[in-house]
């Protein structure tokens, strides 16, 4: 079978890149059209090697020579900056970088004709914070590689540093290569999904091999050594099954504590938890008593808005639902909030519905809210607040909102993937 040609595939061209485009790519003008150049920065002059066609077109280049460089390019901090696919931008210099980021949400509101001056500025959370992470691994002969994959690849960076995660989650890296090295087959792939929790670190490892007798006895040892709060296993897509629990894994919304499920959605960092949750409790009036939370998760917002309002919580996974109602029966919230599955894309809250509470907070996950939003445009709730994690699917939400409307007061982006392209945001709308 003969292999369609891509263009420009191989061809060796010189360019000067002027501006970082949405995915953190550098952006040039070539003959061809426009280039995507991974790893470079504007005011660079660059001989590359176009890699073939990006999706809707454009070139991807790789870097083959940087020819002049630019004033924006610092020395990245991280030494495995390059090919691991955890950070694309540390080679930028920070204002630069911020001025980017900040630039990419007013961006997408301005494709969608909405007022880019409701922007304010970025809020940055420190590296070195998340507490929630995935990692790849694969066994290769005697070695097991664990860290992050490589951009568009799935190779592993073996991370011997991280500035990402908390250091924590980092030192569990060593003790977890040695258990998988005991455990996958020469080949076999991993993924394991830490997060720290506030009794310790809640481990899920997905791999195919079920753990032997022997295996469970080394993961409870490794638990015990690194003083895990849980340790869990299950094959991708499997419900996940607890092997080891030194002690309940705990977080704390407000005042309700919340135990979540294996593997489960968790905002990345504690610092931007906080920044999110002020920003939305800023957002609704003391007088606004009956909340609803839709995509509530384990209840991040819902039990810290829960005094004095009471919040209707709707999420369509059933394993946060379950923690979320679980949680909310403690005595000290005093039934104010109540938890409902609800799958919103198929069966989004109608205006009539909705019409019943004061505010409505939505935290969709990347794609947006696209079946859930028309039904808030025909309400008559007064305060709408939104939370992305992608302004391109928020900015198409808010248009429809607006089309219905409400008025667009603030959008506050918040930086919690530091070095990446990813970004979140709180914004306000008002009747
Ligand atoms: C970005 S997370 C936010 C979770 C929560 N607000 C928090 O901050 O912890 C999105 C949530 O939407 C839920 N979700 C995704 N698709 C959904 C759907 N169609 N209906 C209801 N919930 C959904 C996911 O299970 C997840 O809990």
């Amino acid at each position: 079978m003969r292999r369609r040609a891509r263009p420009g595939g191989g061809r060796q061209i010189d360019v000067s890149v002027t501006e970082l485009g949405a995915r953190g790519d550098g952006v040039a003008k070539s003959v061809d059209g426009l280039v995507f150049v991974p790893l470079s920065a504007p005011g660079d002059r660059l001989r590359l090697r176009l890699a073939g066609e990006k999706r809707g077109g454009a070139l991807r280049g790789e870097i083959l020579e940087v020819l002049e460089e630019s004033p924006l390019r610092i020395e990245p901090p991280c030494p495995h900056f390059g090919p691991c696919g955890g950070c694309q931008l540390q080679h930028l210099e920070a204002k630069a970088y911020s001025d980017w980021k900040q630039h990419l949400v007013s961006t997408h509101l301005m494709r969608h004709g909405l007022d880019a001056a409701r922007v304010e500025p970025l809020v940055q959370v420190a590296p070195g914070s998340r507490r929630r992470a995935v990692f790849a691994a694969r066994r290769q002969g005697q070695r097991v590689s664990l860290g992050f994959h490589e951009a568009r690849s799935h190779s592993i960076v073996d991370l011997e540093a991280c500035l990402l995660v908390t250091g924590t989650l980092f030192r569990l890296l060593a003790p977890l290569r040695a258990v998988l090295l005991g455990w996958l087959p020469d080949g076999a792939a991993a993924q394991a999904v830490v997060a720290e929790t506030e009794t310790g670190v809640d481990l899920l490892i997905e791999t195919e091999t079920a753990p032997g007798l022997e295996t469970r006895e080394a993961l409870a040892a490794f638990a015990a050594t690194q003083n895990l709060a849980r340790l869990s296993w299950c094959r991708k897509g499997d419900v996940p099954e607890p092997l080891a629990q030194l002690r309940l894994p705990r977080l704390t919304f407000g005042c309700a504590q919340v135990v979540p499920p294996p593997g489960g959605f968790l905002q990345p960092s504690r610092e931007g938890e906080t920044a999110l949750v002020e920003l939305v409790r800023g957002a609704i009036p003391a007088s606004a008593l009956r909340l609803a939370d839709l995509y509530a998760g384990i209840g991040t917002f819902a039990f810290s808005l829960a005094d004095p309002a009471r919040v209707l919580a709707y999420e369509g996974d059933p394993e946060a639902l379950a923690a979320l109602e679980t949680a909310a029966r403690q005595p000290a919230l005093r039934g104010r909030v109540a938890g409902e599955r609800r799958d919103l894309d198929r069966q989004p809250l109608r205006a009539e519905e909705l019409d019943v509470f004061d505010a409505v907070v939505f935290d969709p996950p990347r794609a947006g809210a696209g079946a859930q939003v028309p039904h808030i445009a025909q309400s008559i709730v007064p305060t709408v607040v939104a939370i992305s994690c992608n302004p391109a699917s928020f900015a198409r939400d808010a248009r429809i909102l607006i089309d219905g409307g409400y008025c667009l007061q603030r959008v506050v982006p918040l930086d919690q993937f530091p070095w990446s392209s990813h970004l979140e945001l709180v914004a306000v709308f008002r009747r």
